[in-house]
């Protein structure tokens, strides 16, 4: 079936008192859809998501409207703001497709060594991957700033030069991206075309409170059925036939690797840079001439990217963060406010920013109560490791070279020193964290200084920790966790490429052992 005319696809409300399938799935996100559309080919599932569907939703849709849908904070927003206790703002997604809904578009492949790290099959792998991309990912096009920012990386001496790759490759490349050419983005959601519609129920608004075990003089609980909630609050059950099991594709984020982080530039443009993979990275401000913006605004660049950021919409969550013992409610409207007192013009213009790939430092989440739609409490203590600060700094020194090379001189400004541009950085309000006076001539504080998300959590039930390698929850039978939680760190540049292979991967996994069982 074609996307959005999915006859799978019903409100919660209309669901049976209590219904059975051979798989339940908790969560239509990046991994679950796939996973559903795979598992449904000979068998009956149930897809049960909390949020509704992103079809029709522009916010969802376009690549201009990136910020807008973070920024939403209306119950039915697709996004779900949650604030760390450190003080930074980020986001969980409550949609059909999950975060690739909400996120930036980057796609990328993870490198082979990870996929070797995590035991998986490769030709499966590869496989997957293309399963995936066949329907949701695209080569962007490269306008002036992509080219110059590609061109002062290799100026830089980030070599060699990939070309456009989805590959995870050291040096410098042009990365996929899940808006189209048009820029409509494609998400998880569009994989559920592939699902064969007589194995499929895909429920919205269906929000999982329970999973009912039974224990029977087993030795191990065993996963049998699930309790969920319709818009109305009304309780549903749903319960497993012998073949099972339940599988958890929720992102239950703990994280303990994550960060992240960042910075800004001025009168922006945004783009991420990834030079080296796993390896430092850095950022810089630039000040762009204004007639140079149009062309440039809407596309991702490379490792990197970021088209989205120059939505003057300025309550994104990612520009906004506020200290810990300062985070009140009071704090947080002051920060969104002094965010919308900008003017549009601030950000016509863009970012370069670095991501920090695997930092070493790690964080702790605590749930704060059973309700599966409160945020539970996340630390990510960034840059408590020095070698992470290290990192930042060192690829800020990059970003520097970038940004002084001939290549992109056509978008500096030649009597903007970079401390101006650095100072003009760390007063943009892209965080409420304490100011250092000498934020703009000392990397290391200017880091500390402007730290934000870049949303790639993970680490919540970890392979290993949580779960075994097929990825059933250790303890227990009839469950497993198949999503972005259980990596170690962010595969490839970015994700979501992963979690969405991840999804099909298993799911052709899990139907072959049930065939060889059979
Ligand atoms: C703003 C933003 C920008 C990002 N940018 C990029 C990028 O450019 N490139 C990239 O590769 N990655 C990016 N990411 C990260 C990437 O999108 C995520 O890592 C990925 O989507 C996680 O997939 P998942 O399947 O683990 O979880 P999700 O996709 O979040 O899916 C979980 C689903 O479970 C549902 N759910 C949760 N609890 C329940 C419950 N109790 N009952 C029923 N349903 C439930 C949720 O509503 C959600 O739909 C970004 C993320 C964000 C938020």
């Amino acid at each position: 079936e074609k996307a959005p005319k999915y006859t799978f696809m019903h409100e919660a409300n209309s669901a049976p008192e209590v219904s059975y399938y051979d798989y339940i799935i908790v969560g239509g996100g990046t991994a679950g859809c796939p996973l559903a559309a795979t598992l449904s080919q000979n068998s009956t599932v149930l897809l049960l998501e909390r949020g509704g569907s992103p079809y029709g939703n522009p916010n969802i849709t376009n690549l201009e409207a990136f910020g807008e849908a973070l920024s939403d904070l209306s119950p039915s927003s697709p996004s779900q703001r949650f604030i760390s206790e450190d003080g930074v703002i980020n986001a969980r997604a409550r949609v059909l497709g999950g975060g690739s809904c909400l996120n930036a578009g980057f796609y990328t492949r993870a490198a082979p060594l990870y996929v070797d790290d995590a035991g998986w099959d490769g030709l499966l792998v590869n496989e997957s991957y293309r399963w995936v991309e066949k329907k949701v990912a695209f080569e962007p096009p490269m306008r002036l700033w992509q080219s110059a920012v590609r061109n002062g990386l290799l100026e830089a001496g980030v070599t060699p030069y990939n070309g456009f790759t989805y590959d995870h490759l050291i040096g410098t490349k042009v990365g996929g991206t899940i808006f189209d050419v048009e820029g409509h983005r494609h998400t998880a959601a569009d994989l559920l075309e592939y699902a064969n519609p007589n194995g499929l129920t895909v429920l919205l608004h269906a929000s999982v409170h329970k999973i009912m075990f039974r224990i029977n003089g087993k030795e191990k609980p065993t996963a049998q059925g699930v309790v969920f909630r319709d818009a109305s609050g009304i309780k549903h059950r749903s319960m497993l036939g012998p073949v099972g099991p339940i599988i958890s594709c929720i992102d239950s984020f703990l994280l303990s690797r994550l960060l992240c982080q960042c910075i800004t530039l001025n009168n922006h443009i945004f783009g991420m840079l990834n030079y080296r993979m796993s390896k430092q990275s850095g950022c810089k401000a630039i000040v762009l001439r204004p007639p140079q913006l149009a062309t440039v605004i809407r596309d991702q660049y490379s490792a990197i990217l970021m088209s989205n950021f120059l939505n003057p919409n300025l309550q994104i969550g990612q520009l906004s963060t506020v200290p810990p013992k300062e985070r009140t409610p009071d704090a947080l409207a002051k920060a969104i406010d002094a965010m919308q007192q900008l003017e549009p013009e601030a950000f016509i213009g863009g970012f370069i920013l670095e991501k920090i790939i695997g930092p070493i430092s790690t964080g702790n989440l605590l749930l704060r109560s059973k309700n599966p739609n409160d945020n539970p409490s996340v630390t990510f203590n960034y840059f408590k490791e020095p070698q992470d600060l290290q990192r930042c700094i060192d690829g800020f020194k990059i970003i520097e070279n970038v940004v002084e090379s001939k290549s992109f001189s056509e978008f500096k400004y030649d009597f903007l020193s970079l401390p101006f541009l650095l100072n003009l950085t760390v007063n943009a309000p892209v965080n409420l964290l304490p100011k250092h006076a000498n934020a703009s001539t000392s990397l290391e504080q200017f880091c500390k200084d402007t730290v934000m998300t870049i949303w790639h959590y993970h680490g919540g039930c970890q392979v290993g920790r949580v779960v075994d390698p097929d990825y059933k929850v250790l303890g227990v039978d009839a469950l497993r966790v198949i999503d972005g939680s259980t990596f170690n760190y962010s595969p490839g540049t970015n994700p979501q490429a992963t979690v969405m292979m991840l999804g099909r991967y298993m799911g052709v996994r899990i139907l072959k052992e049930r065939l060889e069982g059979q």
